[in-house]
Protein backbone atom coordinates (compact mmCIF):
# COMPACT_ATOMS: atom_id res chain seq x y z
CA UNK A 1 0.00 0.00 0.00
CA UNK A 2 1.29 3.25 -1.47
CA UNK A 3 1.05 6.72 0.93
CA UNK A 4 -1.27 7.77 -2.19
CA UNK A 5 -3.96 5.03 -1.55
CA UNK A 6 -3.72 5.94 2.43
CA UNK A 7 -4.46 9.38 1.74
CA UNK A 8 -7.15 8.50 -0.97
CA UNK A 9 -9.01 7.20 2.47
CA UNK A 10 -11.96 8.74 3.71
CA UNK A 11 -12.75 8.85 7.27
CA UNK A 12 -16.20 7.38 8.30
CA UNK A 13 -16.74 9.35 11.42
CA UNK A 14 -19.14 7.29 12.25
CA UNK A 15 -19.28 4.73 15.51
CA UNK A 16 -21.91 1.86 15.39
CA UNK A 17 -23.97 1.75 18.54
CA UNK A 18 -22.96 -1.46 19.96
CA UNK A 19 -25.61 -3.97 18.85
CA UNK A 20 -24.97 -7.34 21.29
CA UNK A 21 -21.14 -7.87 23.09
CA UNK A 22 -19.53 -4.77 22.82
CA UNK A 23 -16.56 -5.52 20.09
CA UNK A 24 -12.81 -5.33 21.14
CA UNK A 25 -9.63 -5.20 18.99
CA UNK A 26 -6.67 -5.57 20.92
CA UNK A 27 -2.99 -5.17 19.03
CA UNK A 28 0.25 -6.77 20.16
CA UNK A 29 3.96 -6.97 19.08
CA UNK A 30 4.55 -9.74 21.91
CA UNK A 31 4.04 -12.03 25.07
CA UNK A 32 0.77 -10.98 25.07
CA UNK A 33 0.26 -11.67 28.62
CA UNK A 34 -2.04 -8.51 29.30
CA UNK A 35 -4.47 -9.99 26.12
CA UNK A 36 -4.54 -13.08 28.44
CA UNK A 37 -5.56 -11.52 30.96
CA UNK A 38 -8.25 -9.46 28.83
CA UNK A 39 -9.19 -13.13 27.20
CA UNK A 40 -9.51 -14.78 30.68
CA UNK A 41 -11.84 -11.71 32.30
CA UNK A 42 -13.45 -12.10 29.06
CA UNK A 43 -14.24 -16.07 29.81
CA UNK A 44 -15.22 -14.91 33.59
CA UNK A 45 -17.43 -12.28 32.30
CA UNK A 46 -15.65 -9.88 33.82
CA UNK A 47 -15.08 -7.49 30.71
CA UNK A 48 -18.15 -5.20 30.79
CA UNK A 49 -19.91 -7.63 28.31
CA UNK A 50 -16.73 -6.68 25.76
CA UNK A 51 -15.79 -9.60 23.53
CA UNK A 52 -12.65 -9.74 22.18
CA UNK A 53 -13.19 -10.20 18.05
CA UNK A 54 -9.98 -9.89 16.95
CA UNK A 55 -6.08 -9.77 18.00
CA UNK A 56 -3.53 -7.70 15.36
CA UNK A 57 -0.04 -7.93 15.96
CA UNK A 58 2.95 -6.16 14.02
CA UNK A 59 5.30 -8.80 14.43
CA UNK A 60 4.34 -11.94 12.92
CA UNK A 61 5.27 -14.38 15.38
CA UNK A 62 4.07 -12.78 18.46
CA UNK A 63 3.26 -15.43 20.89
CA UNK A 64 0.24 -13.37 21.66
CA UNK A 65 -0.98 -14.25 18.44
CA UNK A 66 -0.88 -18.17 19.10
CA UNK A 67 -2.89 -17.09 22.62
CA UNK A 68 -5.84 -15.42 20.28
CA UNK A 69 -5.54 -18.08 18.46
CA UNK A 70 -5.93 -20.86 21.25
CA UNK A 71 -9.01 -19.00 22.62
CA UNK A 72 -10.74 -18.97 19.54
CA UNK A 73 -9.57 -15.06 18.51
CA UNK A 74 -9.49 -13.96 14.96
CA UNK A 75 -5.46 -13.37 15.01
CA UNK A 76 -4.11 -11.35 12.71
CA UNK A 77 -0.13 -10.59 11.63
CA UNK A 78 0.13 -7.26 9.98
CA UNK A 79 4.18 -6.91 10.27
CA UNK A 80 5.08 -2.74 9.86
CA UNK A 81 8.14 -3.89 7.97
CA UNK A 82 5.96 -4.77 4.73
CA UNK A 83 5.51 -0.94 4.81
CA UNK A 84 7.29 2.00 3.23
CA UNK A 85 6.16 3.72 5.86
CA UNK A 86 4.74 4.81 9.40
CA UNK A 87 1.74 6.43 7.57
CA UNK A 88 0.95 3.29 5.32
CA UNK A 89 1.56 1.44 7.87
CA UNK A 90 -1.41 3.20 9.68
CA UNK A 91 -3.51 3.02 6.91
CA UNK A 92 -3.57 -0.88 6.26
CA UNK A 93 -3.92 -1.19 10.02
CA UNK A 94 -6.87 1.19 10.38
CA UNK A 95 -8.59 -1.16 7.30
CA UNK A 96 -7.91 -4.31 8.96
CA UNK A 97 -9.32 -2.81 12.42
CA UNK A 98 -12.51 -1.58 10.84
CA UNK A 99 -13.46 -4.67 9.26
CA UNK A 100 -14.36 -5.95 13.31
CA UNK A 101 -16.28 -2.67 13.95
CA UNK A 102 -14.69 -2.05 17.13
CA UNK A 103 -16.09 -0.37 20.20
CA UNK A 104 -12.90 -0.22 21.93
CA UNK A 105 -9.19 -0.69 20.59
CA UNK A 106 -6.79 -2.15 23.39
CA UNK A 107 -3.28 -1.66 23.18
CA UNK A 108 -1.64 -4.65 25.14
CA UNK A 109 2.42 -4.13 24.44
CA UNK A 110 1.74 -2.56 20.76
CA UNK A 111 5.41 -1.37 20.34
CA UNK A 112 4.70 1.27 17.43
CA UNK A 113 4.53 5.31 18.01
CA UNK A 114 0.94 5.89 16.16
CA UNK A 115 0.63 8.78 13.51
CA UNK A 116 -2.11 11.48 14.29
CA UNK A 117 -3.94 10.10 11.36
CA UNK A 118 -4.56 7.04 13.16
CA UNK A 119 -5.21 8.25 17.16
CA UNK A 120 -7.51 10.89 15.14
CA UNK A 121 -9.46 7.49 13.63
CA UNK A 122 -9.72 6.25 16.87
CA UNK A 123 -9.60 8.94 19.80
CA UNK A 124 -11.73 8.83 22.85
CA UNK A 125 -12.30 4.70 22.39
CA UNK A 126 -8.40 3.40 22.36
CA UNK A 127 -6.31 2.23 25.59
CA UNK A 128 -2.62 1.61 26.30
CA UNK A 129 -1.31 -0.18 29.45
CA UNK A 130 2.33 1.58 30.13
CA UNK A 131 4.56 0.22 32.58
CA UNK A 132 5.08 3.19 34.84
CA UNK A 133 3.71 5.51 37.24
CA UNK A 134 2.26 8.17 34.34
CA UNK A 135 3.57 10.97 33.64
CA UNK A 136 6.80 9.44 34.98
CA UNK A 137 8.95 7.62 32.47
CA UNK A 138 6.90 7.76 29.33
CA UNK A 139 8.58 5.89 26.16
CA UNK A 140 10.68 2.52 26.59
CA UNK A 141 13.09 1.01 28.92
CA UNK A 142 11.16 2.13 31.96
CA UNK A 143 12.14 -0.10 35.12
CA UNK A 144 15.84 0.30 34.16
CA UNK A 145 15.19 4.44 34.42
CA UNK A 146 13.27 3.90 37.44
CA UNK A 147 15.63 1.98 38.81
CA UNK A 148 19.00 4.29 38.12
CA UNK A 149 16.80 7.37 39.34
CA UNK A 150 16.48 5.68 42.86
CA UNK A 151 12.73 6.01 42.46
CA UNK A 152 10.70 4.80 45.50
CA UNK A 153 7.64 3.64 44.18
CA UNK A 154 6.52 2.47 40.45
CA UNK A 155 3.65 0.86 38.89
CA UNK A 156 1.67 1.04 35.42
CA UNK A 157 -1.04 3.17 34.22
CA UNK A 158 -3.96 2.44 32.08
CA UNK A 159 -4.25 6.07 29.59
CA UNK A 160 -6.27 6.44 26.62
CA UNK A 161 -4.22 7.18 23.51
CA UNK A 162 -3.50 10.48 22.00
CA UNK A 163 -1.26 11.83 19.96
CA UNK A 164 1.43 12.47 22.60
CA UNK A 165 3.31 9.56 23.27
CA UNK A 166 1.75 8.12 26.76
CA UNK A 167 0.70 11.49 27.75
CA UNK A 168 -2.87 10.86 27.35
CA UNK A 169 -5.36 11.02 30.48
CA UNK A 170 -4.28 8.16 32.49
CA UNK A 171 -7.60 6.25 34.19
CA UNK A 172 -5.96 3.60 36.69
CA UNK A 173 -2.95 3.39 38.05
CA UNK A 174 -1.01 0.23 40.17
CA UNK A 175 1.71 1.21 42.66
CA UNK A 176 4.47 -0.38 43.90
CA UNK A 177 7.28 0.22 46.63
CA UNK A 178 10.97 -0.34 45.01
CA UNK A 179 12.93 -2.01 47.31
CA UNK A 180 16.78 -2.05 47.55
CA UNK A 181 17.57 -5.71 46.04
CA UNK A 182 14.86 -4.66 42.57
CA UNK A 183 15.99 -5.03 39.29
CA UNK A 184 15.10 -4.56 36.00
CA UNK A 185 13.26 -8.03 36.02
CA UNK A 186 11.92 -8.13 39.22
CA UNK A 187 10.37 -4.91 38.62
CA UNK A 188 9.20 -6.41 35.31
CA UNK A 189 7.55 -9.65 37.14
CA UNK A 190 5.71 -7.20 39.83
CA UNK A 191 4.86 -4.57 37.59
CA UNK A 192 3.19 -6.78 35.21
CA UNK A 193 1.22 -8.68 37.76
CA UNK A 194 -0.20 -5.62 38.39
CA UNK A 195 -0.87 -4.51 34.48
CA UNK A 196 -2.97 -8.10 34.22
CA UNK A 197 -5.50 -6.54 37.78
CA UNK A 198 -6.29 -2.67 36.26
CA UNK A 199 -5.95 -3.77 32.26
CA UNK A 200 -9.61 -5.74 32.87
CA UNK A 201 -10.79 -3.34 34.96
CA UNK A 202 -10.69 -0.31 33.21
CA UNK A 203 -11.65 -1.82 30.16
CA UNK A 204 -14.70 -3.21 31.86
CA UNK A 205 -15.80 0.29 32.96
CA UNK A 206 -15.04 2.31 29.68
CA UNK A 207 -17.66 -0.52 28.17
CA UNK A 208 -19.87 0.06 31.22
CA UNK A 209 -19.87 3.73 29.54
CA UNK A 210 -18.70 4.82 33.31
CA UNK A 211 -14.91 5.92 31.62
CA UNK A 212 -15.20 8.59 29.17
CA UNK A 213 -12.40 10.68 27.13
CA UNK A 214 -13.12 14.51 27.27
CA UNK A 215 -11.07 17.42 26.28
CA UNK A 216 -10.74 17.99 30.16
CA UNK A 217 -9.43 14.50 30.51
CA UNK A 218 -10.68 10.83 31.67
CA UNK A 219 -13.96 11.11 33.47
CA UNK A 220 -15.23 8.99 35.93
CA UNK A 221 -19.04 8.69 36.07
CA UNK A 222 -18.47 12.32 35.03
CA UNK A 223 -16.17 13.37 37.18
CA UNK A 224 -12.62 14.57 35.64
CA UNK A 225 -10.20 12.41 37.31
CA UNK A 226 -6.46 13.73 38.34
CA UNK A 227 -3.56 13.38 36.62
CA UNK A 228 -2.64 10.18 37.81
CA UNK A 229 -6.25 8.82 37.59
CA UNK A 230 -7.63 6.43 40.39
CA UNK A 231 -4.61 4.72 42.03
CA UNK A 232 -4.56 1.23 43.35
CA UNK A 233 -1.83 2.30 46.40
CA UNK A 234 0.57 -0.25 46.64
CA UNK A 235 -1.04 -1.73 49.73
CA UNK A 236 -4.67 -1.78 47.74
CA UNK A 237 -2.61 -4.04 44.97
CA UNK A 238 -0.90 -5.88 47.10
CA UNK A 239 -4.30 -7.14 49.06
CA UNK A 240 -6.12 -7.09 45.35
CA UNK A 241 -3.69 -9.06 43.87
CA UNK A 242 -3.58 -11.65 46.99
CA UNK A 243 -7.53 -11.80 46.82
CA UNK A 244 -6.91 -12.49 43.25
CA UNK A 245 -4.59 -15.21 43.92
CA UNK A 246 -6.50 -16.84 46.81
CA UNK A 247 -9.63 -16.64 43.96
CA UNK A 248 -7.83 -18.32 41.66
CA UNK A 249 -6.13 -21.51 44.15
CA UNK A 250 -9.61 -21.75 45.16
CA UNK A 251 -10.86 -22.47 41.68
CA UNK A 252 -7.96 -24.87 40.77
CA UNK A 253 -8.99 -26.37 43.87
CA UNK A 254 -12.44 -27.03 42.59
CA UNK A 255 -11.52 -28.31 39.58
N1 LIG B 1 0.56 8.18 19.18
C1 LIG B 1 0.73 7.25 20.15
N2 LIG B 1 1.20 6.03 19.83
C2 LIG B 1 1.37 5.10 20.81
C3 LIG B 1 1.11 5.40 22.16
C4 LIG B 1 0.60 6.70 22.46
O1 LIG B 1 0.28 7.02 23.65
N3 LIG B 1 0.41 7.59 21.44
N4 LIG B 1 1.40 4.46 23.16
C5 LIG B 1 2.38 3.46 22.74
C6 LIG B 1 2.76 2.37 23.70
N5 LIG B 1 4.14 2.62 24.17
C7 LIG B 1 4.30 2.69 25.53
O2 LIG B 1 3.35 2.44 26.32
C8 LIG B 1 5.24 2.78 23.28
C9 LIG B 1 5.38 1.90 22.21
C10 LIG B 1 6.45 2.05 21.32
C11 LIG B 1 7.40 3.05 21.50
C12 LIG B 1 8.52 3.19 20.51
O3 LIG B 1 9.47 3.95 20.73
N6 LIG B 1 8.42 2.45 19.39
C13 LIG B 1 9.43 2.51 18.29
C14 LIG B 1 9.88 1.10 17.98
C15 LIG B 1 10.36 0.41 19.24
C16 LIG B 1 10.54 -1.09 18.99
O4 LIG B 1 10.18 -1.58 17.91
O5 LIG B 1 11.03 -1.76 19.94
C17 LIG B 1 8.80 3.11 17.03
O6 LIG B 1 7.54 3.04 16.88
O7 LIG B 1 9.58 3.58 16.22
C18 LIG B 1 7.28 3.93 22.57
C19 LIG B 1 6.21 3.79 23.48
C20 LIG B 1 1.93 2.81 21.45
N7 LIG B 1 1.82 3.86 20.47
N1 LIG C 1 5.71 1.34 26.05
C1 LIG C 1 4.91 0.19 25.82
C2 LIG C 1 5.30 -0.91 26.77
O1 LIG C 1 6.44 -1.02 27.19
N2 LIG C 1 4.29 -1.74 27.09
C3 LIG C 1 4.56 -2.84 27.98
O2 LIG C 1 4.84 -4.00 27.21
C4 LIG C 1 4.54 -5.15 28.02
C5 LIG C 1 3.78 -6.12 27.15
O3 LIG C 1 3.69 -7.34 27.82
P1 LIG C 1 2.67 -8.46 27.26
O4 LIG C 1 2.93 -8.59 25.78
O5 LIG C 1 3.05 -9.69 28.05
O6 LIG C 1 1.29 -7.98 27.56
C6 LIG C 1 3.66 -4.64 29.19
O7 LIG C 1 4.41 -4.66 30.38
C7 LIG C 1 3.33 -3.22 28.80
O8 LIG C 1 3.20 -2.35 29.91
Amino acid sequence: MTNTDYQSDTIKDVTPEPLGARRIVVLISGSGSNLQALIDAQSHDRLGGGEIVAVISNIADAYGLKRAHEAGIEAVALPHREYDSREAYDGALIKVIERHEPDLIVLAGFMRILTPRFVQRFLGRMLNIHPSLLPAYQGLNTHARALTDGAASHGCSVHFVTEELDGGPVVLQAELLVTSDDTAETLQEKVRAREHLIYPIAVQWFLEGRLQFSAEGAKMDGHLLPEHGMRLSHADAAEELDEDLDEKLDEESQG
